[in-house]
């Protein structure tokens, strides 16, 4: 497969003028090509340099085996991250809920723009809701977070293990196959099949995972300094990143001990405030809520840590390490996707 190219100035073989080429990694999923798209579009308006795609084909693309017997979501990352530290490419584009919540030595999350409907999302035949689904509707999922709370929401339907990427879930859905599959709104609004919902799931139903929606553009920690962690950074949306460092905060803390799938969904209110919610799920699940100011400096960065781990504490005092022993499936990691 080529590299795309975004505009039609000479590539270094032709001129030498590699400084002024920028190689963006992306995935080849249809959803990871219109993320990486998006952002190589913004940054070649913004900065002026030659953005190209560079395809990274990941181990979570790769096997068709469930995604906690391959070591959790952090398998999408994974490739990504290496070929940025061998110095393959320039800059990562990855969907934050599938990016590990622990820091990597030598990479920096240079910007988190501005989040997609955080929601995830009913696609059902027939136009159900999640209210009138009949009895016994088999509903596909492969997320532990989904198929816990769904159970809690809906006892009575079948649950559904399902994997393959969002076109093909959603393919899923016919008669005699699946009557529903929940799937992030994020992502199908970003593939233009929006079209497919019949259930936007209110977060107090259907808890997202910690930075559903949103996405984080990491380059090399060295490069901060550079002109091209600043053009990155113009990419930045400061709220968003306040709400995706609290709801990754409470994973990273709830990792620690707990292998229950993990909700978190944070945003900043009209007064400077944010508000966080985070679950875990297995048995009846457990969910705490709290809230703090957030001023728009360092000081933000670290009251929304402050929150996320708050939480994380209440929910492991509460006995989230004990729930996933109720879980249907205790291997379950984070619950993400
Ligand atoms: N787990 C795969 C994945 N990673 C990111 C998204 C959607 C986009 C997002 O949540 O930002 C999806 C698909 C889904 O969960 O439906």
């Amino acid at each position: 497969m080529p590299e795309n190219r975004l505009d039609n100035s000479p590539g270094p073989g032709d001129t030498g003028a590699v400084s002024s080429t920028l190689r963006l990694g992306t995935r080849g999923s249809d959803l990871a090509l219109t993320q990486s798209t998006t952002v190589a579009e913004a940054l070649a308006a913004s900065s002026g340099l030659d953005v190209r795609l560079v395809r990274i084909r990941t181990e979570g693309d790769r096997s068709t085996a469930s995604l906690t017997t391959l070591g959790g979501t952090g398998v999408f990352a994974a490739a990504l991250r290496e070929a940025l530290l061998a110095g393959d490419i320039d800059v990562a584009v990855h969907s934050l809920k599938d990016l590990p919540s622990a820091p990597l030595p030598g990479l920096e999350i240079a910007a988190v723009p501005v989040r997609e409907d955080p929601r995830d999302a009913l696609c059902a035949r027939e136009g159900w809701t999640l209210a009138t689904l009949p009895g016994g509707a088999r509903v596909g999922t492969g997320s532990p977070r989904r198929a816990a709370q769904l159970r809690l929401a809906r006892p009575d339907l079948a649950v559904v293990d399902i994997r393959g990427n969002v076109p093909t879930r959603l393919a899923r859905v016919a008669p005699g196959d699946l009557d529903a599959v929940v799937l992030a709104a994020a992502g199908l609004s970003r593939l233009g099949l929006l079209a497919h919902v019949t259930d936007l799931l209110p977060t107090d139903v259907m808890l997202p995972a910690p930075g559903q929606g949103a996405l984080a553009v990491e380059c090399r920690a060295e490069e901060h300094a550079a002109p091209l962690a600043a053009a990155l950074r113009g990419l930045e949306d400061p709220a968003t990143r306040l709400a995706v460092v609290a709801e990754r905060e409470v994973l990273r803390v709830l990792e620690a001990g707990c292998t229950a799938p993990v909700a978190a969904h944070a945003r900043v209110d009209d007064a400077g405030r944010l508000l966080l919610t985070a679950g875990v799920f297995g048995g009846d699940g457990l969910i705490r809520s709290g809230a703090a100011p957030v001023p728009a400096d360092e000081q933000g960065l670290e009251a929304a840590r402050e929150l996320g781990a708050a939480l994380a504490h209440e929910l492991l005092a509460a006995g989230a390490v004990e729930l996933a022993g109720l879980l249907p499936r205790s291997d379950a990691s984070s619950g993400r996707p």
